[in-house]
């Protein structure tokens, strides 16, 4: 076996660059495009000044990183908490559209890595979050802690089928 292969396969936020990296993402993302977005800076107008930070950290937990008193989990309340902001803001598809789009512009601007394997990945989660944000925000969500804290790892998962 090569000795590239002896390697120790590293976690998507280690390869994304650490929560650093995340958290110049979402700053860059919030403050940047979606306040000056005329689609969204109305759903965002209301932002908490931590929002940005609170994703990151969401967002660092969903890709392999703690879930311990420094983690979103336990530190911000975990999957209820998330979903719960979500409940009654009825995304509209065009507005989860432009945030994945703007999202995805931001990860170019701070340098996230572009190798595909990486962009396939993280965009997998960013589109799955984001149709399930859509989801809890509108009229029939499902209740918000039925799911646990999605962990997304570089394999993921099989379609969702009633009654499994
Ligand atoms: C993968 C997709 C998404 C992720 C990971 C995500 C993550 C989060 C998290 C973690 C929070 C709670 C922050 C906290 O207080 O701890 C939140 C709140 C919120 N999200 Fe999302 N979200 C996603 C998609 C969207 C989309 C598509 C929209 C609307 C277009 C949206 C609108 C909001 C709003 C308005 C809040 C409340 C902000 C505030 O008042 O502080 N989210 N989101």
């Amino acid at each position: 076996m090569s000795e590239h292969r002896d390697k120790p396969t590293p976690s998507i936020l280690e390869w994304a660059g650490g929560l650093a990296a995340l958290e110049r993402l979402t700053a860059t993302f919030y403050g940047k495009h979606v306040l000056n977005d005329p689609l969204l800076a109305p759903v965002f107008a209301g932002m908490d000044s931590e929002h940005p930070q609170h994703v990151a950290l969401w967002l660092a937990e969903v890709f392999g990183g703690p879930d311990g008193p420094t983690g979103y989990s336990e530190g911000r309340g975990g999957h209820a908490h998330m979903a719960g902001r979500h409940l009654g803001r009825h995304i509209t598809e065009e507005q989860r559209r432009r945030w994945v789009t703007l999202l995805m512009d931001s990860a170019d601007e701070v340098g996230l890595p572009t190798d595909p394997e990486f962009r396939a990945v993280f965009g997998y989660y960013i589109e799955w979050g984001s149709r399930m944000a859509l989801i809890y925000s509108g009229d029939n969500p499902p209740p918000i802690d039925a799911a646990p804290m999605p962990r997304w790892g570089w394999n993921q998962t099989p379609p969702w089928q009633p009654g499994n």
